[in-house]
């Protein structure tokens, strides 16, 4: 399941992040990523040193603990702290998959995420492309919210042709590793909750309830 989600960072969020981030230093992205992905990152990301990164992970990890859609949709068991990237005119990060093992800490990468931060029409190009068997779908969110996907796909950035696109990227290694069984129990979850709203604690709620409690307990692993 790719999901976009909106509104992550509220508009003081974003606009403390940004500030943070303009006045940052950034430096070459190919130290964090795999061999092979390694030949095609071409951006800029903000070093372990740098003073900004804690605030703005802090921002950020706080923001997607308190999204009850985030919660919902990814199950997270790891949530890596996220990594700020940078694209100016000309950079790209042509097509790779993500490394499945990630270590400090050691976790299997279930779905990546991106969360824009800068407006989209403060810059060209820059599309996150995620190749799928119906083919490419390009995505370039409002800043402030995130798209959520399997680790599993071939992904990229498009070139940036025009100002810069600020993002911060992550990894999670969810409760339900399958996708499938995830987006099962999604949309369950999403049925019973509408059904609460227009009806109550109903007996057809309640068996709802009862099935996605147990489809959660036999398909979680930690
Ligand atoms: O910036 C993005 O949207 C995705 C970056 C990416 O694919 C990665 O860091 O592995
Ligand atoms: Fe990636």
């Amino acid at each position: 399941m790719i999901l976009c989600i909106g509104n992550i960072l509220n508009l003081t969020e974003l606009e403390t992040t940004i500030a943070k981030l303009e006045m940052a230093e950034f430096v070459d992205g190919k130290a964090t990523a795999g061999w092979h992905a390694r030949q095609v990152k071409h951006n800029t990301q903000l070093p372990q040193s740098s003073p900004a990164l804690a605030s703005v992970r802090n921002i950020i990890d706080a923001a997607l603990q308190r999204h009850a859609l985030f919660q919902m949709a990814v199950r997270p068991y790891i949530v890596r702290p996220v990594t700020i990237s940078r694209y100016e005119i000309g950079m790209s990060y042509g097509t790779h998959v993500d490394n499945a093992l990630m270590y400090d800490p050691l976790m299997r990468s279930d779905v990546s995420m991106t969360l824009f931060l800068s407006n989209p029409t403060t810059y060209e190009g820059g599309e996150l492309i995620i190749e799928s068997t119906q083919g490419e779908v390009a995505f370039k969110l409002p800043a402030g919210s995130a798209i959520v996907y399997p680790s599993s796909t071939l992904h990229r950035v498009e070139t940036v042709t025009q100002g810069v696109r600020l993002a911060a990227v992550t990894w999670i290694q969810s409760l339900v590793r399958d996708p499938q069984q995830r987006e099962i129990l999604f949309d369950l979850d999403t049925a019973r909750q509408t059904l609460f709203e227009a009806s109550g604690k109903t007996p057809v709620f309640d068996l709802i309830s009862k099935s996605h409690a147990n489809l959660l307990r036999q398909w979680t692993e930690f």
